[in-house]
């Protein structure tokens, strides 16, 4: 695992688009797994910055996101689809045939997962995937204790999940209780895996992926296995790591 500690968000952000930026300019088709929550945000802005200053060609760029919660329509401000759409496909002008999310109001949950995967796998699975971190250590919607090789499934949200996201919702109430996650098996999929993080308050899940036991207490662990990771956090996300 290959861990970058840099000085603040900004950095963070500017270090993890460099990735993109190469594997983009690298590949003649390139599948891109995409994480919603606030941490990506400065990345994808320097991503459409880079974009529209080069007028790059994104022809060749397909997108896969992590995940949608269960219930919201497409055109709700806080369903996924709807933030990824505003803050990045539309600036990137990227068309709904390159863009993937699950479906959060299928009316069979369970065939949704499984065309998911298949849809991922069908067209050559993801070569870079953006992950973030929940402070429990949940990667994308897979909280503590999901099995290492679990598929595209349903969950049921932790409280500490719905209330770290209430933020963007008027009230505790409207948070929705379940998701569409990708497992974290069909994250150990991707061929090469960057998770960013910044803050205090992702310091114990940073440590925990570093240097703690892989264990399903903590998501974020089941990293360790993956032979192409790289970990872009800032100082005080590398708070607890040993110097
Ligand atoms: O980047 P944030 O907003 O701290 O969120 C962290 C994590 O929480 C989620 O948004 C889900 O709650 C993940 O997708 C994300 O990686």
């Amino acid at each position: 695992m290959n861990v970058i500690v840099v000085k603040n968000y900004e950095e963070v952000c500017q270090k993890g688009v460099e990735f993109f930026i190469e594997q983009i300019q690298k590949k003649n088709n390139i599948n891109l797994g995409l994480a919603t929550g606030s941490t990506p945000l400065g990345l994808y802005d320097k991503l459409i910055e880079w974009a529209q200053e080069k007028n790059a060609d994104l022809s060749h760029v397909t997108t896969f996101n992590l995940d949608e919660y269960i219930g919201l329509p497409k055109d709700d401000p806080n369903s996924y689809y709807y933030y990824m759409k505003e803050k990045l496909f539309d600036p990137l002008n990227l068309s709904p045939e390159q863009t993937f999310l699950p479906d959060g109001r299928a009316t069979d949950i369970e065939k949704e997962c499984e065309a998911y995967d298949q849809i991922i796998k069908d067209k050559g699975g993801i070569d870079l995937q953006l992950l973030g971190v929940g402070v429990n250590g949940h990667i994308a919607f897979n909280e503590p204790g999901t099995s290492f090789s679990s598929n595209t499934h349903e969950v049921r949200l932790a409280e500490s999940t719905r209330e770290a996201n209430s933020r963007f919702f008027s009230s505790m109430d409207e948070v929705p209780t379940h998701a569409i996650t990708m497992g974290i098996g069909s994250i150990l999929e991707a061929k090469e895996i960057v998770l960013i993080a910044n803050g205090t308050n992702k310091s114990e899940a940073i440590q925990q992926l570093v240097e703690g036991p892989q264990s399903e207490d903590w998501p974020i662990t089941a990293l360790q296995s993956h032979n192409h990771v790289t970990v872009i956090v800032d100082e005080e996300a590398a708070s607890l790591l040993k110097k």
